[in-house]
């Protein structure tokens, strides 16, 4: 009899922001989640955090998340601990109170366990100034979707910490000297304190500000980061080229440098006036929302290059497993995310083509026409694909695929998808592929191997029924 190896448990501390997200990131992993934080509103408040990610991360996927784990929230810290692989510290950026929670942390979480601070700033040398253990496991908001964890602090904790979050979907960068703020907050207060004092001096609104970022270098940044964009900007004479022209500008008063704006009450009003101007018409929920969507659209977008977070999603999908049933096998299994869908409230016809698409690409690697076989110059083109769209599907709706081989013998791949959401069937894309030869860009016969196991599923489906709707043309529905 086998045994179902017992799920992971994360012990979240302080359950505010950052907390939540990290709860939402473990729990949509499949890891049990203990929560401790004394603020009577936490629950609510995590609740809420998790409906957003709900929502978010697993449309990222193109197979599902592993089932759900098991969320609770606990009075009592050792409570909380008692059989945690990893424990989070995410309480406010005070050192007296991270200093008195550490001190706990470390009595009474397991001895194997990781523990991590969120903290944006604290260095490991002075949250562990009195005998604790931590390193620093600083994430960005929202934890749950964006994948840069900063770690700093002991190498073989690290080496460990960045195996578990690996396995989550985080992306851990190692520090390799601790510094305050460690490497991105460093960025993110100069230009943090930029943007302060072009509200201070009236250069600039906060909306202005947002504009000169979002419409911009903030574009940039997603897919290329600073260097790389700056190469680009040096044009063919490169990098060098770009610190001589460049470079002097660092010289000039371009910026105030370390000087910060005094937080007057008066300065305080000022900026929180006009942000309210700017966005107080949605709330904090419905802002999120709005900023997630975005994200996963754009983050499912740098999957197509691999680039930045989008190879890290890949990456992450690798190690996901579609889960298979019935006799026919399940190409696609993915939560329909809100870029999917259309003015009309439901999934935009493209999809039901891309889902096809993708379905047909997840049924090549099947039967071996995988990355390594088309790197060595042969492959499937589509030469004529049908839609027929039976039902509607929305944003959040769970779709998948199962594919059943109507032919599948020579340079021919005649495919069938069916796309479920639930048990409503709600489209069917019938597909023509041919086997290529990249370099000839002509058709030609599969690889021995490839025509054995297509072969193996064309044989196999042919004992079925032939699925309603096969050969229908355009005009044919009833
Ligand atoms: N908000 C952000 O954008 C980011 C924050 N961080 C870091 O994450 C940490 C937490 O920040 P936020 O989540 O923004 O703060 P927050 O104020 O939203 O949440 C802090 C939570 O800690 C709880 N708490 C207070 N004392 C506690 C105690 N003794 N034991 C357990 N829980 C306690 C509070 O009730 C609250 O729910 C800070 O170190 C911060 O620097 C890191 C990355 C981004
Ligand atoms: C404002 N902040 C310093 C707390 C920001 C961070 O630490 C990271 C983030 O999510 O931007």
């Amino acid at each position: 009899m086998s045994v179902k190896p017992a799920r992971e448990k994360a012990a979240i501390i302080g359950g505010g922001v950052i907390g939540g997200g990290w709860a939402a990131r473990f729990l949509l992993n499949g890891w049990d989640v203990a929560v401790y934080d004394p603020d009577p509103e936490a629950e609510r408040k995590i609740g809420e955090v998790l409906d957003n990610a709900r929502r978010a991360l697993p449309a990222l996927y193109d197979k599902p998340l592993p089932p759900e784990g098991a969320l609770t929230f606990h009075d009592d810290l050792a409570t909380a601990l008692d059989g945690a692989t990893w424990v989070q510290e995410s309480v406010p950026e005070r050192l007296d109170l991270k200093h008195r929670i550490h001190a706990d942390l470390t009595a009474l979480a397991p001895a194997g366990a990781v523990i991590g601070s969120s903290t944006s700033g604290f260095k490991p040398s002075e949250l562990n100034a009195n005998g604790a253990r931590a390193i620093v496991a600083h994430p960005f908001n929202p934890v749950y979707l964006l994948p840069l964890i900063e770690l700093v602090g002991d190498a073989d904790d690290c080496v460990r910490a960045a195996e578990i979050l690996r396995s989550v979907g985080l992306y851990p960068l190692k520090v390799r000297k601790e510094i305050d703020a460690h490497i991105a907050d460093r960025f993110l207060e100069a230009v943090w304190r930029e943007a302060l004092w072009l509200v201070k001096d009236g250069i600039a609104s906060t909306e202005e500000i947002d504009e000169a970022i979002r419409m911009g270098f903030g574009l940039r940044w997603a897919q290329m980061g600073l260097f790389e964009t700056y190469r680009i900007a040096g044009g063919e004479a490169g990098m060098k080229h770009f610190m001589a022209q460049f470079g002097p500008a660092l010289e000039w008063p371009w910026t105030k440098l370390m000087d910060v704006p005094e937080f007057t009450d008066e300065l305080v009003d000022l900026i929180a006036g006009q942000s309210d101007a700017q966005s107080g018409h949605m709330s904090i929920r419905q802002l999120e929302r709005l900023r997630d969507d975005n994200l996963v659209g754009m983050m499912r977008s740098l999957k197509q290059s691999g680039s930045g977070a989008g190879g890290v999603i890949c990456a992450h999908e690798a190690r996901l497993e579609v889960p298979q049933t019935g006799d026919l096998p399940v190409t696609l299994d993915i939560q329909v995310p809100q870029t999917w869908t259309d003015y009309n409230g439901h999934m935009n016809e493209t999809h039901y083509l891309e889902a096809g698409a993708k379905a047909s690409d997840r049924f090549m690697e099947m039967i071996g026409a995988d990355a390594d076989y088309i790197a060595g110059g042969l492959s499937y083109f589509t030469a004529e694909s049908h839609v027929r769209y039976l039902d509607e599907t929305h944003q959040g709706a769970r779709l998948q695929v199962q594919t059943q081989v109507l032919a599948g013998q020579g340079k021919k791949l005649h495919l069938f998808h069916m796309l479920r959401s639930g048990d409503r069937l709600v489209a069917t894309v019938e597909t023509l592929l041919l086997h290529v030869d990249l370099e000839t860009r002509r058709s030609c016969p599969p690889a021995e191997a490839v025509e054995a196991q297509l072969l193996a599923f064309a044989s196999a489906h042919a004992e079925l029924p032939t699925p309603e709707g096969v050969g229908r043309a355009v005009g044919q529905q009833p």
